[in-house]
């Protein structure tokens, strides 16, 4: 098995050559784009700690394998809203108060969700045992949501209960992204592969991902754009999932996707923000039009 012992020295040099040459210090950018470096060397930081404190042979024993639950649901339905339970964001701050991570996902999953994506790190207000309180008030299909720079992670998010995991190509190598497919698929768990861009969406169509999240946000920078999907979307083998992720407000931006040929998206500052969630939920995972109607609000 491949696991990384990386030390914080190393994790800095590897999040360094990561990001050399990525980033044009500039304005605000600089701001932004050092969040992103503080996330990921805290990231390498708790997955150290956690290894000390749960050494992976004795995580291993909990662990039941999946049975690619998301994927399966998503072939299922023409239309898939992947319902995101967010409580907060690094470019926002605090984005719901109103309900717990365990009460959205009951709202999200008695609404037409067909899967939920619960955040985990603590920059978006998430913690693992957020997956364990999820996965005891539902059964829909669970995606750890977070920043997997190590195999150790993927373990961890199947012995609480997830069933899929993000890879963010954009910070990973490609023998990085393949390990950690490798890893997931054994476990029956599925990977959601985000790219932004052409460059990243090659690397990730060299893999073997089904599913492939394009992120119409900018992580560098945090602006949305969902011509992002509509652009890369001619550049997507057929045989590929495509999931549109960040940026998804209302039922016809899901109805333009759909149309484009994007088989589901992956929606949070959407729906937790919304004055009525249950309908936002309907309304995204276009309950009213599942038999090819128009999508009507109300
Ligand atoms: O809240 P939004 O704009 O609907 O976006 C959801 C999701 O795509 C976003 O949370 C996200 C996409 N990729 C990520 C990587 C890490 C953390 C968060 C994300």
């Amino acid at each position: 098995m491949l696991m990384y012992p990386v030390g914080l020295k190393q994790a800095e040099t590897r999040i360094a050559k990561k990001f050399t040459g990525l980033f044009k210090p500039s304005g605000r950018r600089k701001g932004v784009e050092a969040m992103l470096k503080t996330i990921l060397a805290k990231k390498y930081q708790e997955v150290k700690t956690a290894k000390q404190r749960r050494p992976l042979p004795s995580l291993i024993q909990d662990i039941k394998p999946g049975s690619f639950a998301l994927r399966k649901a998503i072939k299922q339905s023409e239309w898939s809203l992947i319902a995101e339970c967010k409580l907060a964001s690094p470019a926002t701050g605090r984005l719901c108060t109103r309900y717990s991570v365990p009460e959205l996902a009951q709202i999200y999953t008695a609404h037409g969700a067909t899967g939920l994506s619960v955040l985990t790190d603590s920059h978006f207000g998430g913690t693992l045992a957020n997956i364990q309180a999820v996965r005891a008030v539902t059964e829909l299909p669970i995606l750890r949501k977070d920043f997997i720079v190590d195999a150790y992670q993927i373990y961890e998010a199947r012995a609480v209960g997830a069933d899929a995991v993000l890879l963010i190509a954009g910070i990973l190598s490609d023998s990085e992204l393949k390990e950690f497919m490798a890893v997931a698929h054994g476990l029956g768990m599925d990977c959601l592969v985000e790219v932004h861009n052409a460059v990243e969406l090659n690397r990730v169509q060299q893999t073997p991902a089904l599913l492939v999240g394009i992120n119409n946000r900018n992580l560098k920078t945090f602006t949305v754009d969902l011509t992002t999907t509509f652009s890369l979307l001619p550049h997507c083998d057929k045989h590929r999932i495509i999931i549109s992720e960040s940026g998804v407000k209302t039922g016809e931006d899901a109805l333009r996707l759909k149309a484009a040929g994007v088989r589901g998206t992956l929606v949070g500052e959407g729906l937790v923000t919304a004055e009525n969630i249950a309908g936002k939920t309907r309304e995204l995972a276009l309950v009213n039009t599942k038999n090819g109607g128009e999508y009507h609000a109300g």
